[in-house]
């Protein structure tokens, strides 16, 4: 499938897409090669990229050194807009709570870090050992007690207000300048992409994912991070998007 670039708004996450991980959420830092491939990409599209991200956008200026626009950080609980407004959710009244007691529990269990945004408070346990059914376990009675929205990754449990999601996000773009009436593509990798990759379905677009098959709603695929910076950098060689290696129907989830 061939997208002419004039056609198409495009919206990417961050960690595992445009970014390789790292053991702590600061390790990732701005790239200058990135930085300039997605400067360009901006420009070349008219504007019609954003960053669809669970970071925060003060985080994600920070690694992006401000240059890109339009983004939506916390999941889509923060906002802005390619005219530069904000619109950000209101901090849930329980998430002070949530924060003192994910710290309890980070200290019971050596490697886990714990990720403080304005809109959220994150668990991470990529360094530490297998604690899958306790991280779930705490996680669950965490979220029924106070209110909040659980949001699991891959090794990241996150807590934040109810009613958004990256799907949310991508389609309050979408109805929007510069990005109404065009065909939307959505680049990912994780378990929170998938409301996303749904969202651009809806809309006539494309999802691709970043990483093995799975199931999942995307349906193209690119290997790694290096994949996609490849991937487009060809694409502002050649002015069109070019999704070769189907995600594999056993895979699709529609
Ligand atoms: O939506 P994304 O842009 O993919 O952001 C998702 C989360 O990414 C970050 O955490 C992940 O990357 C860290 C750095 O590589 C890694 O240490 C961590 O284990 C990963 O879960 C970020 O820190 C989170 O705030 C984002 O929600």
């Amino acid at each position: 499938m061939t997208l002419t670039m004039a056609h198409v708004s495009l919206f990417l996450d961050l960690d595992g897409t445009l970014a390789p991980f790292a053991p702590v959420p600061e390790g990732v830092g701005p790239d200058a090669a990135r930085n300039s491939l997605l400067r360009d990409m901006q420009v070349c599209l008219g504007g019609r990229m954003a960053i669809v991200s669970g970071r925060s956008i003060a985080d994600l200026d920070r690694i992006l050194e401000g240059t890109i626009v339009a983004m939506a950080g916390s999941h889509g609980l923060q906002r802005r807009d390619a005219r530069l407004d904000m619109l950000t959710a209101r901090c849930h009244p329980k998430l002070a709570q949530a924060v003192r007691e994910v710290a309890a529990f980070a200290e019971k269990y050596p490697g886990v870090v714990v990720e403080t945004k304005p809109l959220s408070v994150a668990l991470h346990y990529r360094n530490a050992a297998d604690i899958d059914v306790q991280v779930g376990a705490f996680a669950d009675d965490l979220a029924d007690r106070t209110g909040l929205k659980l949001q699991r990754g891959v090794m990241v449990a996150e807590f934040l207000s109810p009613g958004m999601d990256k799907g949310r996000a991508v389609r309050a773009f979408m109805v929007e300048p510069p990005f109404f009436g065009t065909m939307p593509l959505f680049i990912g990798d994780d378990l929170t992409d998938e409301d996303a990759f749904a969202a651009v379905n809806a809309f006539g677009g494309v999802g691709v994912l970043v990483g093995p098959p799975r199931p999942t709603y995307a349906r193209f695929r690119l290997d790694s991070v290096d994949g996609v910076h490849a991937w487009l950098a060809q694409a502002l060689q050649t002015e069109v998007f070019k999704l070769e290696v189907p995600v594999g129907p056993s895979y699709r989830r529609i």
